[in-house]
Order: structure tokens, then sequence, then C-alpha cells
């Protein structure tokens, strides 16, 4: 099933259109204060070890992330839990469902403090919401941090309060929660770092609204899911019983051939392991292209995969006359030499899908003398005009391309790393995949998919030259740039996580096979990420 995530200003919407049809803001808010008050029983119970006789602290703010706070407070309440609530404003201060709740909460409610808490077995963070408008500060600010030093389980409301929902950004004071409930759908913080990390587990539940919202508000990003791109994985990458007859004669050109590009004898690692990748990853031919002086060099370090020296612009125009490639990959160690940056620019003159790793990223920037690469180059480019133009940076790659865009400047001004890799995306015409924890995959009609797996394993030298010869090799045997980046960061992620502590990038290609395996567990049935119009239209 296809995950939408959704902005909080889609959910409000959400929320409105279902309130529109008849259903009660206030039955909406029950509805999610129940599943809040079910979610803590089941922590009271884990805690507690008993039905029904621990204490529950309930800390609610101004708004309706606090109503959910009341109704929550009152069914448990009634389940017999003992139950100390505090707020941060007095009930004059609670308009609407909020006041509701409030009273039909009808019993006491206390200033926040650290002392509601100290016979607790729980602590419900029901403070902000979706509607948190600004860092929190001054007292709210001492008291999450004190409640963070407290030890207890939080459990919190739609989001940890102090999270940015719609980017996932903590400015100030955040709770840290060891669960958290929200409902309908997620929300780009439940996804994106930092935000995730305060969220601890994270539970969806239905409170009434229906799917068919979906159509009129639209969503931000979809989360990466097998199902996006299972329709196209390709043949060679199945148990043979599951293969096409009519594909079993396949040959190798019939799985297509990668041609990637390589840096100076002293720099070859990066290239060995995106092209070793895309072979592990089905593509049927791979060719290195190292500089003349490498090539024996480098030739001595590959067997199945071939080597093809070139030299220049013109060399590479000899070698890809020569034989059909499907693939040009440049980037891991390529070098930012004058001549390895001509390679570049002629690369992206070519019709040939084409993807851009590491130095051939920074070349679009080095040399130039504004600073500011000329996106106009990617947007024309033969490759992006048909859909097979692929840029993987990494953080600091991107905010060469993109500076207004950079992480930095996402921080400072609070936006959103899925609005940010969208633009990115569009500006440059680029299948984007902007790595990181929460690694955002963007294409340049607006679309998104977001894999949110904290792999620190992965963080090693070469695991992104991996990641782009996987995408290569898939390619190659013609699944599209958008499901290729999909299945590739899923599959890059799930052998960082199986392999664990220890990991270094040669061991990334070497996992591919059992993966495949997993991948063949699937149900087919989905339909292409690459189909998926999403959007907000
Ligand atoms: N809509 C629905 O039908 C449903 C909604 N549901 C629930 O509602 C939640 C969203 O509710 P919400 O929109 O009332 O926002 P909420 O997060 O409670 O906070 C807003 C208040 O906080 C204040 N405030 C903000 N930042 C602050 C700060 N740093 N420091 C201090 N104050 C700050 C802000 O003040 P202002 O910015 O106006 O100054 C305003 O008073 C959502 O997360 C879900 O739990 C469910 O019940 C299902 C049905
Ligand atoms: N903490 C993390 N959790 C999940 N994935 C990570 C983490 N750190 C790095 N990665 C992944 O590892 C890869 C690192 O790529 P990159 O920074 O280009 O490395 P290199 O240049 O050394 O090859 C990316 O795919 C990134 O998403
Ligand atoms: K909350």
């Amino acid at each position: 099933m296809l995950v939408e995530i959704l902005t909080p200003a889609q959910m409000a919407q959400a929320d409105q259109l279902t309130i529109d049809s008849g259903v009660l803001g206030y039955q909406l808010m029950q509805s999610a204060g129940q599943a809040v008050a079910n979610a803590a029983v089941d922590l009271l119970e884990r805690r507690t070890g008993s039905g029904a006789s621990g204490m529950v602290c309930i800390l609610c703010g101004p708004g309706n992330n606090g109503g959910d706070g009341f109704v929550a407070a009152q069914l448990l309440e009634e389940e017999g839990w003992s139950v100390i609530l505090g707020c941060s404003v007095g009930i004059d201060d609670l308009t609407g469902d909020a006041l509701l709740a409030a009273e039909d909460w009808g019993d006491e409610i206390f200033s926040l403090s650290p002392r509601l808490w100290q016979d607790a077995d729980l602590v419900i963070d029901a403070l902000f919401g979706a509607g948190l408008s600004r860092p929190i500060s001054g007292e709210l600010a001492d008291l999450i941090d004190e409640l963070n030093l407290s030890g207890l389980p939080v459990l919190s409301v739609d989001l940890p309060s102090g999270v940015d929902g719609t980017s996932g950004l903590a400015g100030g004071a955040c709770v840290k929660a060891d669960q958290t409930v929200t409902f309908f759908r997620k929300k780009p913080a439940h996804l994106l770092y930092p935000g995730k990390a305060f969220c601890g587990d994270i539970f969806c539940v239905d409170i009434g609204i229906e799917e068919q919202v979906l159509d009129d508000t639209g969503h931000i990003a979809v989360e990466n899911q097998p199902v996006l791109w299972i329709d196209s994985w390709p043949e060679a990458l199945k148990p043979i019983a599951d293969i096409d007859p009519l594909r079993l004669a396949d040959h190798k050109f019939h799985r297509g051939h990668c041609l990637v590009l390589c840096g100076d004898a002293t720099h070859s690692g990066a290239a060995r392991l995106a092209a070793r990748s895309a072979l592990r990853a089905g593509a049927g031919l791979v060719t290195l292209a190292p500089p003349c002086d490498a090539a024996s060099l480098v030739a001595a370090h590959v067997t199945a995969v071939m080597v093809e020296p070139v030299q220049d612009v013109a060399s590479l125009g000899t070698v890809l006359a020569k034989r059909t490639y499907d693939v040009l990959v440049a980037g891991p160690a390529l070098g930012k030499t004058q001549d390895r940056r001509a390679l570049v620019y002629d690369a992206l003159e070519r019709d040939v899908a084409l993807l851009l790793d590491a130095d051939a990223l920074s070349c679009l920037v080095d040399g130039i003398e504004s600073g500011e690469a000329d996106l106009s180059l990617l947007r024309e480019s033969p490759a992006a005009r048909s859909e097979r133009l692929v840029l993987t940076p990494h953080e600091g790659e991107f905010a060469r391309l993109f500076p207004d865009l950079s992480h930095r400047v996402r921080e400072e001004k609070r936006l959103s790393k899925l609005d940010c890799a969208i633009t990115a995306a569009q500006r440059s015409g680029a299948v984007l995949v902007l790595k990181g924890a929460d690694t955002v995959i963007a294409t340049p009609d607006g679309r998104a998919v977001v894999h949110s797996d904290g792999v620190p394993y992965l963080a090693t030298a070469g695991s992104g030259d991996v990641l782009v010869g996987i995408i290569a090799g898939l390619m190659a045997q013609g699944v599209s740039a958008l499901d290729a980046c999909c299945a590739g960061v899923w599959l890059h992620s799930r052998a960082g996580r199986s392999f664990g502590p220890g990991l270094i990038a040669e061991d990334l290609p070497e996992l591919l096979p059992s993966l495949y395996m997993d991948v063949a567990g699937y149900l087919s049935g989905g339909f292409h990420a690459s189909d998926w119009t999403g959007g907000d239209d």
C-alpha cells in the first residue's frame, strides 16, 4: 500500500474536510484521545505489570493537542488509572474543542511543574503538536529539559512537543519521547531528522478520516517501500521460477552496459566500488574508464569489470561510439582537474542515461567564476530531457550546487528538506537523491519519496559510491531513474542494517544477492513509482 506523508497544513485540511462532511471536530478529538489512552495503557501495563494500578501524568498545552490530552485523561481515569493533569494555560484561555474536552475532564487542572510527575509511571506530552509556531523557550523549555532528565517513559501526542511537524527541525527545547501516536498519516517530522529521533516508536492510527480526502489534500511525499518499484524489478534479479519464460534466453547485452568514469591511479577505488556494485545490481556488462596512465593499475584490480582508457573528451567520444552504453556514471573519485571537468560537461551533451555523483557534482561548481552551477546545462541535457539524469549528492555536495537550499539555510529559515529537495530537482531537471540518514528522492515534476532509516554503519568511506553503482546497474536494465533510485536506496539501507557494525563499503555489493531473495518475497501487483502522479495538485 502507498504510504503518503502529509504536511501539518495538508493534515489540517484533511481534518477540515472530514468536519465539513458532517463529522464533529470534537468526535475526531475523542478518537485521537482514545488512541492515545490505548497506547498509554499498553505502556503502563508493560511498566507496572498490572492492570489499572499506575499513575499517569498528562501535560496539556493551549490548543487541540492539549485537547487530545484532556480526552485521554478522562478515558484513563474512567478505566481506573490515577491521573494527574497540568495545563500551560487556565481553562478560561482554552477555546473550541479543547475547551469542551477540558470541561468534560471536570477534574482538577494543575499548573505545569516537575512535581506533577514525581509519582508517575508515564508522562503524556500533549503540549504542542501541529500548531507549534516557534521554538519553545522560557519556563516551558526548562520544564521539558527536566522531563527529559526524569528518565520516565514519555508518550507524545501527534508530535514530540518542540519538533516542527513540517520540517522535523527542533529549534528550542524538545520532548524526547519513547513513543509517538499520530493520526491518519505520518507528517514529515516523523521521518526527517532530527525530528524522527525525538519520536521514539511511531504509531499512526485511524481516527475516522476517509482516505478520499487525500484526493483534495494531496501529499508532500510517500515512504520508500518495495510496492513503489516492485513491478519494474529486473527479470535478471528474480528467482528462476519467476522469470518471464521469454526472458530465460536473455544474453548479457539485454542486461545493459554501464560505463563508469574513473579517477587517476591513486584514486581508482571509488569508481571500482561503483563498477562492482553495478555488476552485482544486475548490469550485463560494466566498463571502467580510467585515464591512460592508470589503466594497467585499474585492470590489475578488477576481473569481470572491463577497462577502457578515457583520457579526454575525444577518447570518451571514441569509446562511446565503439559500443552501446546504456548508462554513464561520473563522479566517484573522478578528480576535479580541468580535463575531468571537461569530461563531465561532455557527458552532459551525450544522449545516454547519466548519473552524476561526488566530484562530478563539484565539477559543476569548481572553476566557475560566479561560484554557481549553471543548472540549465543539467536541465537541458539529453539525459534530463529523457528523464534519465540522476544526481546523488550528500549534504555537502548539495550545498555547493544549491547554496540557498543548504542544510545550514534550512536550519536558519526553518525550511523542510523535502521542499528543498523537490525545488532542487525542479531546478536541475534531474531525479535527485539527497542522501543522509533520511534520504529524500525527488523528481523534477514535484514528487518525493522519503527513505528514513538511521543506519550509521553506512557512514563509511565509499558507501555512496556503492549506492550510485547500484542505481546505475538497475537503470542499465531498463528500470526508470525514479524506480532505480528508490530501489537502490532501499537495497543499500537494508544491506547496511543487515551487516551491522564493522561494515566497510566493500561488503555492501556482496550483500546484494541475499537481498534479492527478500525482494522476491514481496508480492507484485503494486505499481511503479514512476506511474504515481501524487503531489499537491
Ligand atoms: N484539527 C482537528 O480537528 C484535530 C486536531 N487534533 C490535534 O490537534 C493538534 C493541533 O492543534 P492546534 O492547531 O490547536 O495546535 P497545537 O499544537 O495544539 O498548539 C497551538 C497552540 O500552541 C501555541 N503555541 C505554538 N507554539 C508555541 C510555543 N513555542 N510556545 C508557546 N505556545 C505556542 C499557539 O499559540 P500561537 O502560535 O497562536 O501564539 C496555539 O495556542 C494536532 O497536533 C492534534 O494533536 C486531533 O485532536 C484530531 C482532530
Ligand atoms: N546515519 C546514516 N543512516 C543511514 N544512512 C546513512 C547514514 N550515514 C550515511 N548514510 C548513507 O551512506 C551513504 C554515504 O554516501 P557518501 O556520503 O556519498 O559517502 P562516500 O562519499 O564516502 O561514498 C549515503 O547513501 C547515505 O545516505
Ligand atoms: K505533543
